[in-house]
C-alpha cells in the first residue's frame, strides 16, 4: 500500500485540537475548528486518512452500482434495449475504474488537502491515556504523547459485526469492505443481512455476474427502518434478478474447510456450506456478511475517562461526550451511533468545529434547534438514499417512528410511474413516494421516495422537513416538468382529495 508520509515535526506534542480517527468527519471537525478560528488541529490516523467512506465504504460501493444501474436502465429503454441485449458489464473495467475511485488505496490527495488546510497528520493508533491526552503507537512501534490545548474528537468510525454463528468467523467471510474492494467474482454467494449494506452489495454482484446469490435476513423485511413497501420493491426486483431472499432466517452453522486469508476482495478459501435455522442447506464460494455495525469504541482509552467502551458513546447535542466533565472530549460520527451515514457525520463534525472555536474563545454558544452549535438534525430529520434498484430515499420519520413519537399523523402515497417525469426515464417504471404529515401542525415530519432517479428529490423533503414548510406554501413550490420531482405536486393533490372526502 503505496502511502504518503505525513511531514509533521515528531517531537511536537501540543495542539489546540486533536481529532482521533482521520475519517471525512474527522477532517470536517479539524477544518471547521480551526478555520477562523486561530486554532490549530492534528489527525491521528491509523490506516487511510478519509477513513471508511472513502476506500471501503461509499466510495466503491457507489462506482460499482453505477454501472450495473446504468445498464439496467438501457436495458429497458427502447432505441438502446436492442442495442445492449446480451451484453454484460466488462468487469475488469468496472473494477478498474471502482479502483480509481479510491485512488487506489492511496491517501496522498487527502493527505496534501489536510496539509494545505493547515491540518497536521500523525499516524498512528491513538488512546486516550488521561485528559486531553492521547498516546499514539506508530507502525514501527514507537509510542508519543500528544496533547490537546482545548478539545479532542473522537472519530474512530465502525466495523463490521460478525454476528456469533458457528464457524462463521473462523470460515474467514468477506466484510463490506471485501465486497465493496472485490477483486474476483466468486460463482455462487450467500450474504448474512437484510439492510443497506446486503440489499446495494446484492444489487452489484448480481450485476457482476454472480450466478447464485441467496441473501439470508433475519427481520421479516428487507431495509427494515425504511416504509415496509421500500423493502418489498427491493425484495421484488431482487428475485426478479434471480436472487433467493430468505426472510426471517439465519445461519445456525457454517463450514469451511479450506480457509485461506488470501487478502481483501479475494476469495477466502474452498466452498462453504451454511445451514440455515430451518436446517436449510446452502453452498456458496463465498460469504459477504452485512449484518450490521459495532462501534471502534473497545480500545481507545473510554475507560480511562469512565466511560464504558465496547458501545456506542453518548453525546449531547453539542457532540460532547456525557459523563466527561470539562467540555474537552467530543464525538462524531458511526462512533456515536446517531445515524450512521457519512453526511450525518459530516454534520455533526461541523458543529462539533464550531463548538470548539467558540468555547475556545470563550464565545456565548448558539443554542436551539437552528442554532449554530446544536446537532439538531440528528433527532427527526436524517436524509438517505440507498443505491439500490430501486433506489430507496427518506427524509425524517416514517409512519410507525411517527406514530411512535405520539404525532397526530397523517400520511399520502403517490404511484411514481404515473408521472411523465418517471416514465420519461425507463419503460417499466415502478415506485412509489410517501409522505407523513403531523396534522396538527400541517407540516411535513417524514417522506421515502422508492424508485429510478429518486435520490436527489430527498433533499427537497429533507428543507421541507427542517424548515416546517406548511403545506399551504407547497402548493406554490410548483415541480419542473417533465422530472420525477412532479411527485411532490401528486402528492398534494391526492392529500387535498383525501381532505376533501374525494378522489384526485
Ligand atoms: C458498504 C458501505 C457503504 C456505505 N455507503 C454509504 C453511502 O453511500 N452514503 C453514506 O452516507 N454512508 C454510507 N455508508 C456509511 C459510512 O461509510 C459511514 O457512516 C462513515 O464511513 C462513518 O464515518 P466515520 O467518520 O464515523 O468513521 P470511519 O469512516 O469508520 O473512519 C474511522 C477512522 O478512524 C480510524 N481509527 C479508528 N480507530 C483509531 C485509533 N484508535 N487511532 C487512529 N485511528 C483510528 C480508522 O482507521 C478510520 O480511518 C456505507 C457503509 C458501508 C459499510
Ligand atoms: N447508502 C447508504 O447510505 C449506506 C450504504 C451502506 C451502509 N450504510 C450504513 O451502514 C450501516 C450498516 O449497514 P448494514 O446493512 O450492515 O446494517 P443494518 O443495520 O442496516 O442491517 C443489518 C441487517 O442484518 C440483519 N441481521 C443482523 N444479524 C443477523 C443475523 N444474525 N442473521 C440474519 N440477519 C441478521 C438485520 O435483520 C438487518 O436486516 C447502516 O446503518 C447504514 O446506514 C449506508
Amino acid at each position: 500500500m503505496d502511502r504518503m508520509a505525513a511531514s509533521v515535526n515528531p517531537d511536537r506534542s501540543e495542539w489546540d485540537v486533536i481529532v482521533l480517527g482521520g475519517a471525512a468527519a474527522g477532517e470536517n471537525a479539524a477544518q471547521y475548528a480551526t478555520q477562523f478560528s486561530g486554532l490549530d488541529a492534528v489527525l491521528v490516523e491509523n490506516a487511510l486518512v478519509g477513513g471508511e467512506c472513502s476506500y471501503w465504504a461509499c466510495m466503491p460501493s457507489k462506482a460499482l452500482l453505477r454501472p450495473v444501474e446504468v445498464l439496467d436502465t438501457a436495458r429497458h429503454l427502447p432505441g438502446l434495449a436492442s442495442v445492449v441485449e446480451g451484453l454484460r458489464l466488462d468487469v475488469d473495467e468496472v473494477l478498474a475504474r471502482r479502483d480509481k475511485i479510491v485512488s487506489n488505496l492511496d491517501d496522498a490527495g487527502q493527505v496534501r488537502w489536510a496539509l494545505g488546510a493547515g491540518i497536521d497528520v500523525v499516524r498512528g493508533y491513538g488512546r486516550l491515556t488521561g485528559a486531553r491526552t492521547i498516546e499514539v503507537t506508530g507502525a514501527d512501534g514507537t509510542v508519543r504523547t500528544l496533547i490537546a490545548r482545548h478539545a479532542v474528537v473522537l472519530d474512530t468510525g465502525s466495523a463490521a459485526s460478525i454476528p456469533p454463528v458457528p464457524g462463521l468467523r473462523e470460515a474467514l467471510p468477506w466484510t463490506s469492505r471485501d465486497v465493496t474492494n472485490l477483486h474476483e467474482i466468486p460463482r455462487r454467494v450467500v450474504i448474512l443481512g437484510g439492510g443497506v449494506v446486503a440489499c446495494e452489495a446484492a444489487t452489484w454482484l448480481y450485476g457482476l455476474g454472480v450466478d447464485e446469490l441467496t441473501l439470508v435476513n433475519r427481520g421479516p423485511q428487507l431495509l427494515a427502518g425504511n416504509e415496509p413497501f421500500a423493502g418489498e420493491l427491493v425484495a421484488d426486483r431482487l428475485r426478479k434478478a434471480g436472487v433467493t431472499v430468505h426472510a426471517e432466517r439465519t445461519m445456525s452453522e457454517v463450514r469451511r474447510e479450506d480457509v485461506r486469508d488470501s487478502g481483501v476482495g479475494r476469495i477466502h478459501g474452498g466452498e462453504v456450506k451454511v445451514t440455515l435455522d430451518d436446517g436449510t442447506m446452502l453452498t456458496a464460494d463465498e460469504i459477504v456478511v452485512a449484518a450490521g455495525r459495532k462501534p471502534n469504541s473497545d480500545d481507545i482509552g473510554l475507560d480511562k475517562l469512565g466511560v464504558s467502551p465496547g458501545g456506542y458513546v453518548d453525546v449531547d447535542d453539542q457532540q460532547a461526550v456525557r459523563g466527561v466533565g470539562g467540555e474537552w472530549l467530543y464525538a462524531i460520527g458511526d462512533l456515536c451511533g446517531r445515524a450512521l451515514v457519512t453526511h450525518m457525520g459530516k454534520y455533526q463534525a461541523r458543529i462539533v468545529g464550531e463548538v470548539i472555536a467558540a468555547r475556545a474563545k470563550g464565545e456565548q454558544l448558539e443554542l436551539g434547534e437552528y442554532g449554530r452549535h446544536t446537532a439538531a438534525a440528528g433527532h427527526r430529520t436524517v436524509p438517505q438514499v440507498t443505491f439500490t434498484d430501486p433506489e430507496v430515499g427518506s427524509a425524517g420519520l416514517t409512519e410507525q417512528q411517527a406514530r411512535e413519537q405520539d404525532i397526530d399523523v397523517e400520511t399520502v402515497e403517490y404511484d411514481l410511474a404515473a408521472l411523465a417525469g418517471t416514465f420519461l426515464l425507463r419503460e417499466d417504471y415502478s415506485g412509489r413516494a410517501k409522505l407523513v404529515l403531523d396534522r396538527a401542525k400541517d407540516t411535513i415530519v417524514g417522506a421515502t421516495f422508492v424508485g429510478t432517479g429518486i435520490a436527489d428529490l430527498v433533499h427537497s423533503a429533507t428543507v421541507a422537513i427542517v424548515g416546517k414548510v406548511p403545506v399551504s406554501a407547497l402548493w406554490h413550490a410548483v415541480p419542473s416538468y417533465p422530472t420525477p420531482s412532479e411527485v411532490w405536486l401528486r402528492l398534494l393533490e391526492t392529500l387535498n382529495a383525501d381532505r376533501r372526502g374525494g378522489s384526485a
